[in-house]
């Protein structure tokens, strides 16, 4: 019965009617570039068609999805399509869970993982098939990955690759892979109607907070997927909704509120997928992990505020900025497309039409705009040079020579920019260049303060760790440590260690979501470590700062000589300490400080602030100069 519900679900996807075209193609030509529209069918189907097809061997077919969320849910979903266990016949390896057997023919990774398999195996002679799913939305991992295949089908005849993408830029895919086999799939599932706003909305979060009670009170049955730009947002408009909750007309509908954001454990991410009890809305808030790939089962009207908090790096002073932008038209189509996949949909977007007719056609690509640390570095492991490395979209060579010298700076290339022994170790670590530099650090047996380090290395992995916009207390203050925020941080969790209950977190101002992942990001950290048998003591802070400097000097800068402001010691631009630092306040201020990063606002303030040990940071750009 089921099996009849499931084969005739399967045939009356838009992309079934093109079976047979997708199946020849692949097999005359080894890069296929597949267009469809969101919610054809593409995700979770090709990989079927191939393993029910004669095409099929006894090696992996690959799928990546850009995040992990997306590689989870669909595998899921595929598994439940093949009536399989998950981790069975379909599995799935994300970082830190990998759910696949012997008996595994398809796999979804994330695109990071498919990188990571590489520098083990830069051959990938696994997989017989790779499907690069969701290309267009070009983050620094795909990209590195079209360009890692590029290379790829030039070694191995017998691997077919199919890049598969929801936009027009099918042709730029195709020159990049030389190919000529274009497959267009049209139609989707169910229609998704449109609402904008009439005139701009001047607040987006007082906006959506209008517009999901609006929906919820004029709009019949079906949950709500909201997009957002961040954990705190999120965190703010469900606190929002929760206290009008009370305040809803008896007689209508009740609702349940769940997040769903990168930094979020899995386990409650994936509370999004349950559906809501009887006469009770589900509204998810969500940032856009949701956009792409994802069937939030239940989903009939998706409220979009049309930004989205980007990450921006910036080579010449070695600072990188969080700030919130417009979407692009893409993301746009993407996000409405969450609706309509089980039914019609309504996407309601909170900006007008004309505001959408002038968003970008697509978001810049990541890697043109990153810090490329770990893309060296991997370039690198793989035997590639980054200069001559073809990428669809090449930063600029400021980029790269700016992460190879911090790289020679950290130790992980030596003058001849070959990588180091230090360097393939860092690589292995799941953390960026200079957070993996810090680790190793505290191996040394000078140092030994690994037991301290991965505490604070897992508290800078997560967001938000305390409530400084409210009226309550702030752990960051109680626990306060004269020299400086990664002491403090550390100081907080072992606080927490000894308490763990809800309210201890909330009279201490602490954001217990982000302090539990903070202690399973540390618990993973300690795994990738046992190699070295670290001895787990506590160090004295004398060595723990020692420790941060030899990662951050980078990120040094003096006092001015007016104690109003700081300068950066690399570059001389002027930084100020954020308001949420410990040190923002402080009578005596340190005349050297390491910083973890910066945040571009009115001003450029620099956020985990502590105070540096000087003769460590001459000693390390020292050595860069005479590089
Ligand atoms: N978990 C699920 N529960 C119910 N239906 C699902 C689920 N996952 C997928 N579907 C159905 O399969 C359709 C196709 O989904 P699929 O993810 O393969 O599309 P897609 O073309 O890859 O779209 P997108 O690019 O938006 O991810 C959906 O529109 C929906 O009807």
């Amino acid at each position: 019965m089921v099996k009849g519900i499931i084969k005739k679900q399967r045939k009356s996807l838009p992309i079934y009617k093109y079976k047979h075209k997708i199946l020849e193609t692949i097999n005359k030509s080894q890069v296929t570039i597949l267009i469809g529209e969101t919610g054809s069918g593409k995700t979770t189907q090709v990989a079927q068609y191939i393993l029910e097809s004669s095409l099929n061997s006894d090696k992996l077919i690959g799928i990546t999805q850009p995040r992990r969320i997306a590689a989870i849910s669909v595998a899921k979903r595929v598994a439940y399509e093949r009536q399989s266990e998950i981790g069975s016949l379909i599995g799935y390896s994300v970082r830190f869970e990998n759910k696949t057997s012997e008996n595994t023919k398809i796999k979804f990774l994330t695109d990071g993982m498919l990188i990571r398999e590489s520098l083990i195996d830069p051959i990938l002679r696994n997989y017989s098939f790779l499907i690069i799913d969701e290309a267009h939305e070009r983050t620094t991992n795909t990209d590195i990955i079209l360009g890692l295949i590029r290379e790829l089908i030039t070694q191995r005849n017998d691997i077919k690759v199919i890049i598969m993408s929801a936009t027009i830029e099918a042709q730029r895919f195709a020159e990049f892979f030389s190919s000529r086999e274009i497959i267009e799939v049209h139609g989707r599932t169910f229609p998704v109607k449109i609402l904008n706003a009439a005139v701009p909305e001047p607040d987006h979060i007082d906006a959506t907070v209008i517009g999901i009670v609006q929906v919820h009170l004029d709009y019949p049955a079906g949950d709500i997927l909201v997009f957002l730009t961040g954990q705190e947002e999120i965190e703010d408009v469900q606190a929002i909704l929760l206290r009008k909750r009370k305040l809803l007309p008896t007689n209508s509908m009740d609702f349940t509120v769940c997040a769903m954001y990168a930094a979020l454990p899995s386990h409650l991410q994936m509370k999004a997928f349950e559906s809501a009890p009887e006469n009770t809305r589900k509204i998810i808030l969500a940032t856009n992990i949701a956009e792409t790939s994802l069937t939030i089962p239940g989903v009939k009207y998706v409220i979009d505020s049309g930004v989205v908090k980007e990450r921006n790096y910036d080579p010449r002073t070695g600072m990188e900025s969080l700030k919130i932008v417009k979407i692009s038209k893409a993301a746009a189509k993407q996000r409405a497309g969450r609706a309509g996949r089980e039914s019609e949909g309504i996407c309601f977007r909170l900006f007008t039409s004309e505001d959408f007719n002038g968003f970008e056609d697509y978001s810049k690509p990541e890697i043109t705009r990153s810090n490329l640390g770990n893309v060296v570095l991997q370039l690198k492991i793989i035997g590639h040079d980054p200069r001559l490395f073809k990428f669809m979209d090449r930063p600029d060579d400021i980029y790269i020579e700016k992460a190879t010298q911090e790289l020679r700076g950290l130790g992980a290339l030596d003058g001849e920019e070959k990588i180091t022994l230090l360097g393939r170790k860092m690589a292995e670590l799941p953390v960026p260049p200079v957070l993996a530099r810090i680790l190793l650090a505290s191996l040394e047996p000078q140092l030994q303060c690994t037991k301290d380090i991965l505490t604070i290395i897992a508290l800078l992995s997560v967001e938000n760790l305390c409530y400084f916009n409210r009226k309550e207390a702030n752990a960051m203050q109680i626990f306060k440590c004269s020299e400086g925020d990664h002491l403090t941080f550390l100081k907080i969790y072992q606080e927490w260690r000894k308490n763990k209950t809800k309210s201890w977190c909330k009279t201490h101002g602490l954001n217990r979501i982000s302090i539990k992942r903070a202690s399973m990001i540390r618990k993973q950290l300690r795994q990738y470590l046992k190699k070295y048998n670290p001895a787990l003591v506590h160090a004295p802070n004398e060595n723990i700062l020692k420790c941060l400097a030899k990662g951050y000097y980078m990120n040094s800068a003096f006092l001015s000589a007016d104690g109003t402001h700081y300068r950066t010691i690399k570059d001389r631009e002027i930084i100020h300490i954020h308001p949420t630092s410990v040190l923002f306040q402080t009578r005596k201020k340190p005349q050297c400080i390491i910083f973890s990063e910066v945040i571009i606002t009115t001003k450029k303030y620099v956020r985990g602030v502590s105070e540096a040990d000087y003769g460590i940071i001459q000693s390390f750009l020292g050595t860069l100069k005479t590089k």
